[in-house]
């Protein structure tokens, strides 16, 4: 018996969600008696791997199939279900993104499991059951959820718990190899497009988002200045989008992506009920709103009430100060 966590990889390198996985699995295993083990599929560099052990993960089973560089569901879901019974889990972690959701989703079809998404905290375990605590209706209130088949699988949402690696305990790195056929390449990506800039919306630890009060695109570099200056993604409301000021893949809420940054600064967006749900699970949220009224300052931990275009080049002048 073992906790498997799926290690989600982009551009060669373990993605930030899939270190709190890591983390998050050692944890179940340490409450189980047991350890966690990662399974990584495609392309990834060995060290970041290996670095996996600063998280609690022992083993990394990795499948490097040519086949496997792109993300095909089907593809994915066999080679985690095979490292599962390698492994002999009986908890599967992974993170509550597009792609871990969409391998939970299948696995648990595959493994007749338990599946719980957008899980918060450590489970309670009593016996053969665990009981799980996620966020529903948009994040806007709490569920337990009871999971009882012999499988169960945990899907945890990003920035949900403190992650602390420990020392410099290195993952051991096995090659890992699945039988595949032609069927389980069916939907094959042809290209992929990378959507967002520097830094991957859904991954980013701080986001600068831009509403309908900064008039037009002409004063987007307000934005783009600030998520530089501070290492930030950019993000936008919907109607934003809408009249494309911004690209689509940017727009965050209801009908968009759903992120949860550690700081979200949402400049001139009033904070309308479907731009919170994509937003409300953010760590910090930082409103700049010339409106006092402004629904957005509700649901902030720091208000500025001020004009964007007097607050922003100041904040930007702050930001570029503290990186001298
Ligand atoms: C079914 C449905 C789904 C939707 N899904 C989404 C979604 O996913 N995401 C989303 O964002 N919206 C969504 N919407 C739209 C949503 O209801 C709001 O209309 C939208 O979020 C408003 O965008 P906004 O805040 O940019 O614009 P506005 O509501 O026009 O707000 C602009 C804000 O900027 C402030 N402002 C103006 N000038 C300045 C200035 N100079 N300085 C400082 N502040 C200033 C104003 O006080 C105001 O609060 C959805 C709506 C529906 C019906």
């Amino acid at each position: 018996m073992s906790v498997l966590v799926f290690i989600e990889c982009a551009d060669g390198k373990v993605k930030k969600s899939s270190l709190e996985a890591a983390f998050y699995g050692n944890q179940v295993a340490t409450q189980l008696g047991t350890s966690a083990v990662g399974v990584a599929i495609g392309e990834v560099a060995a060290d970041e791997l290996k670095n996996l052990g600063q998280y609690g993960i022992t083993k990394v089973l990795h499948d490097t199939e040519a086949r496997l560089k792109d993300y095909v569901s089907q593809a994915y879901v066999k080679v985690v279900a095979a490292a599962a019974e390698k492994e002999s889990a009986s908890v599967i972690v992974l993170s509550n993104t597009n792609i871990g959701t969409g391998i939970g989703a299948r696995l648990a079809a595959r493994l007749q499991a338990s599946y719980a998404t957008n899980v918060v905290a450590l489970p309670e375990i009593s016996g053969e059951t665990l009981k799980v605590k996620k966020t529903v209706f948009s994040g806007k209130a709490f569920a337990d959820e009871v999971l009882t088949a012999a499988t169960k699988i945990i899907a945890l949402k990003k920035n949900a718990i403190e992650v602390a690696p420990t020392g410099s305990a290195e993952a051991g790195v096995e090659p890992f190899t699945t039988p595949l056929t032609d069927a389980d390449f069916s939907g094959t990506p042809q290209e992929t497009i990378r959507a967002t800039g520097d830094v991957l919306l859904t991954e980013a630890d701080i986001v600068v988002s831009g509403g309908r009060g900064l008039r037009g695109p002409e004063n987007w570099h307000l934005i783009e200045d600030l998520a530089k200056a501070l290492g930030a993604a950019t993000a936008c409301s919907k109607p934003v989008a809408d009249v494309e000021w911004r690209p689509h893949h940017e727009h965050v809420g209801q009908t968009g992506i759903t992120i949860s940054p550690n700081l979200y600064i949402a400049v001139g967006i009033s904070g309308a009920i479907q731009h919170l749900a994509g937003v409300n699970s953010s760590k910090v949220i930082v409103v700049i709103n010339k409106d006092p009224e402004a629904p957005f300052f509700k649901a902030a931990d720091y208000g500025i009430v001020g004009d964007v275009f007097e607050v922003v080049p100041k904040l930007i002048e702050a930001a570029k100060a503290l990186e001298k």
